[in-house]
């Protein structure tokens, strides 16, 4: 797809997974495949890790490597840089790619690139997060996600999950595996790759932050296409209690638990009072936000003629987009929470806030949700 059939903005595609997992493999095969498009590769180098840059090299002119190091210390100032220029050299026609892949060293946490992808005034403008894809290693996987907080971090930022090396492992492993990735993280897609081999735009056009987006494309990203009954629905304790006001449809939410990870999808029935959601979204994000790993959904807001799509990770969230030309019916809002350290319990007080707040006079009604927002906490 051209990028600009989407917002006009470069789509980018953030490659992360521990180390080893399979991430190069995966991306020589998108590379070398003719019917992938143009795309530029961002990575960078840490460790021996420049072999990377050969074989990638071999096939296209247009590989930028980075020298920084570690990508999770020093992105910021580099990648506003790379990409800048490369969006420079692409006006002047020297370059031409419709979209771009970062591919982030193995120890990386996603959160900082996805901030710089949000705040930064020189890529802001020309570039969108297109989705976050991470490789999971189903033989060394599991023992990772054991004591690597890092690779359960991708896991939980994640909106697709490519299982690699499946070949290693058997269907019951894989399986433990699959329900422990869906653990930290029920609302991402999840596929198999062979040998780095997935089906072509199986890892593109993931994110639903655009205007065009369809029902189906929200409902892959929000995980709700696979919403099959859930084992673990009822343990949420968001039972809505029979004295809550009518004034605010009462939030039901589903949750799974990965040891101090909490993953919850959150609906609330009907359209909500702006200055309500955007209450309760500011007090989360106060509280909790270096806790917060994802946050993403859509909303329905009470008066508005469509709905918006928001997403953040931590503190930063990227600017809502309004769905102007939304034709559903279905006024559900669906939040999806992916949070560290946060216990159900307090989730659940969080929705009580916010659902008593709808009756508060004295609420702001200050505008829609949150903008691009940066909290010092
Ligand atoms: N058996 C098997 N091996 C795989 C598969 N995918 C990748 N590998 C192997 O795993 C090793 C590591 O793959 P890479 O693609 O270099 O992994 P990476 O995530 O880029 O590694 P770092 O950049 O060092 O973090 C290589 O030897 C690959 O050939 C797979 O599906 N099955």
């Amino acid at each position: 797809m051209n990028a600009d059939e989407l917002d006009g903005r470069v789509p980018v595609t953030l490659l992360t997974g521990f180390l080893g997992v399979g991430k190069t493999t995966l991306l020589n095969h998108l590379i070398r495949d003719p019917n992938a498009g143009r795309i530029a590769v961002v990575m960078n180098e840490f460790g021996d890790a420049g072999l990377d840059h050969d074989l990638i090299e071999e096939s296209t002119e247009e590989t930028i490597l980075m020298q920084s190091g570690c990508l999770c210390c020093s992105i910021r100032g580099d990648l506003s840089k790379t990409l800048t220029s490369l969006m420079a050299r692409r006006k002047r026609g020297e370059l031409s790619f419709d979209r771009v892949v970062i591919e982030t060293t193995g120890i990386a946490d996603p959160g900082p690139i996805m901030h710089t992808m949000v705040v930064d005034n020189l890529i802001a403008p020309h570039y969108r997060t297109d989705g976050v894809v991470t490789v999971a290693d189903a033989a060394t996987g599991p023992s990772t996600l054991e004591k690597q907080s890092e690779a359960v971090n991708q896991i939980a930022m994640a909106d697709l999950v490519v299982l690699s090396k499946t070949d290693l492992v058997t269907p019951t492993e894989l399986t433990r595996f699959e329900t422990r990735i869906a653990g930290i993280n029920s609302s991402a897609k999840r596929i198999k790759a062979q040998k780095g081999q997935v089906p072509l735009g199986a890892l593109f056009g993931l994110s639903a932050m655009r205007s065009n987006v369809t029902t189906d494309d929200i409902s892959d990203w929000l995980g709700m296409a696979k919403a099959t009954p859930d084992p673990l629905a009822g343990l949420s304790g968001f039972a809505a209690p029979d004295s809550a006001p009518a004034a605010l449809p009462l939030p039901t939410a589903h949750a799974h638990h990965d040891h101090k990870i909490i993953s919850a999808s959150i609906e609330l029935e009907h359209p909500i009072p702006a200055n309500v959601f955007d209450y309760w979204l500011d007090s989360l994000i106060t509280i909790r936000g270096p806790d917060i790993l994802r946050m993403k959904g859509i909303v329905h807001v009470e008066g508005m003629g469509w709905p918006f799509v928001f997403h953040g990770v931590q503190h930063i969230f990227d600017a809502p987009v309004p769905l102007t030309s939304w034709s559903g019916t279905d006024t559900t809002s669906r939040v999806v929470v992916i949070a560290r350290n946060m216990s159900l319990s307090l989730l659940d007080a969080s929705l009580e806030t916010l659902r008593l707040q709808a009756n508060e006079p004295d609420a702001q009604l200050d505008g829609m949700m949150v903008h691009t927002t940066e909290i010092s906490i």
